[in-house]
């Protein structure tokens, strides 16, 4: 049997602000680094010790991971980096106010470009500003290969290489193995792992700064889930993730 730690990263600016983020690089508030040291204790407590930590190009993610390796005096362990594990990217929404949006476009339509499997953002146009074709963390990715906006299926499709090809054979060498990404990038993990429908994913919300442990058999097919912590806040934070998206 192997476990597998699903973090998704503290608190962040857009968080607080209530603002569509994708692949914008903002930082954690004071509140998001207290959840990610105690996202940290909490797998202390519960005799993790990883071998190894992977994580997106976004700080917001990395930092959790940094606070998490601190209290668990594990800063040594290697950590990859990959924008496969990036959040979702969220287009032309990224800056807007999600409560905003809801009450400019109404409450179905926000639903839709956040929580739908299939149904993209509107993309970044061409000269766009937020696109950031020359950022050098994406040197290796082909223009063509930039997103403008993703659905959660394009999501799923560019994590998965990284799951198979990265991740898989470091799980089953035996190495206890962390991953530290965001809302939408976990859920399109969390979806292969599970099995989950098309329609199921859609009322799955992961909250800031939780850890989440699988359980995985010799094939890797989940044989547990849970979040560490205490269940009633942790189904409090799942629901007030869902409620960003009301009108206000
Ligand atoms: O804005 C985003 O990038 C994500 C995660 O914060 O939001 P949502 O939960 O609305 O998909």
């Amino acid at each position: 049997m192997y476990k597998l730690v699903l973090l998704r990263h503290g608190e962040s600016v857009w968080n607080l602000e209530n603002r569509f983020t994708g692949w914008t690089d903002v930082a954690l508030t004071e509140r998001g680094r207290a959840e990610a040291r105690r996202a940290g204790r909490q797998l202390r407590e519960a005799g993790f010790a990883f071998d190894i930590a992977y994580t997106s190009m976004l700080k917001r993610a990395i930092h959790t991971l940094w606070l998490v390796q601190e209290e668990l005096e594990r800063e040594w362990i290697p950590v990859e980096h990959s924008w496969r594990l990036n959040e979702r990217h969220y287009g032309a929404l990224q800056g807007l106010n999600k409560a905003e949006t809801a009450a400019e476009f109404g409450e179905e339509q926000v639903t839709a470009w956040r929580r739908s499997y299939d149904v993209p953002p509107p993309p970044l146009e061409d000269g766009d500003a937020r696109l950031g074709l020359d950022d050098p963390r994406y040197a290796d990715l082909a223009p063509a290969e930039f997103p403008r906006a993703e659905c959660l299926k394009d999501t799923v499709e560019r994590f998965l290489p990284y799951w198979h090809e990265a991740i898989v054979p470091t799980i089953r060498a035996g190495k206890s193995t962390l991953i530290v990404a965001h809302g939408n990038s976990l859920r399109a993990l969390v979806k292969y792992l599970d099995g989950l429908s098309d329609a199921a994913i859609v009322d799955v919300n992961i909250p800031t700064g939780v850890p989440l442990v699988y359980e995985l058999d010799a094939d890797l097919k989940p044989t547990a889930r849970y979040y560490l912590g205490d269940a009633a806040e942790v189904a409090a934070a799942m629901e007030g993730v869902a409620r960003q998206g009301r009108a206000a």
